[in-house]
């Protein structure tokens, strides 16, 4: 499972860079803009300079509207300014035709300047409090809109989590439609160490955090600690460790 984390700011990405032999994805956002608000093109490229050049960067186009042109047009800034991996919250699509067809434009703005980027169609685990898209239809949406990977996170962070409103075998089936579309798997949500035992068993490719790694586990106003990541990797490892172990032994 691949580690992703989320600063807010070039200041917290350095603090991220200390951490770097911990994570694997460095997620460029602005949360004071929403749960995957977009940040500057600018702020991108810094930390895309600031981090180490073997780690991706990854960067939220937005909790975007129902626009595919406004969106795919933002998606090529998200990649022109550095980021490989492009995550798009399908904030305002009520249908999954409408999903479909922004991520399609995604898609081509993205590949067409470089075809080695990912695009990560993400919807929310709590979609049914801001009326978008069913968290079960975002593989098929990834899928039939040729993106890498499908993702959920949650829209609303008042301390609701992914499982809250996911729970971790409706979580398993993401996982398994995503799969079977041969697509990546990103599961988010004001995740915190005790959901890493299920995450690890039901496969997730990508597990997305901020909070969990914020001081005071608090991320508005804490700040992302080198240590707190270089912990959670501690753990994420001992449950890899222990699931090859237990799959080990059932074979
Ligand atoms: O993409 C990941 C999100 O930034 C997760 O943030 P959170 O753990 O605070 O919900």
């Amino acid at each position: 499972m691949l580690l992703l984390i989320s600063p807010d700011s070039v200041e917290e990405a350095i603090d991220c860079a200390k951490a770097a032999e911990y994570l694997d994805i460095v997620d460029v956002k602005k949360p004071d803009e929403g749960s995957l608000g977009a940040n500057f093109p600018w702020v991108i490229r810094e930390i895309r300079d600031a981090v180490p050049a073997d780690k991706p960067v990854s960067a939220t186009v937005g909790d975007v509207p129902y626009k595919p042109g406004t969106v795919a047009q933002a998606a090529l800034g998200a990649v022109v300014s550095g980021a490989t991996y492009i995550k798009v919250g399908l904030y305002g699509c009520t249908t999954p035709e409408q999903a479909v067809e922004v991520m399609r434009g995604v898609v081509r703005a993205v590949k067409d300047h470089r075809p080695d980027a990912l695009v990560v169609a993400s919807g929310y685990a709590d979609a049914h409090r801001i009326g978008c898209v069913n968290p079960l239809a975002l593989p098929d949406i990834a899928r039939r809109s040729g993106c890498d990977a499908a993702m959920l996170d949650t829209a609303i962070k008042d301390g609701t989590r992914l499982f809250d409103h996911v729970p971790p075998d409706v979580c398993a089936q993401f996982v398994r439609l995503a799969h079977e579309a041969d697509l990546l798997a990103a599961l988010a949500g004001s995740v915190k160490v005790a959901d890493l035992g299920a995450l690890t068993r039901i496969g997730t490719d990508i597990v997305g955090v901020r909070g969990a790694v914020c001081e005071g586990g608090d991320r508005n106003t804490g700040r992302i600690q080198p240590q707190l990541v270089a912990a959670f990797r501690a753990e994420m490892d001992r449950h890899a460790r222990e699931h090859a172990a237990s799959v080990a032994a059932a074979s």
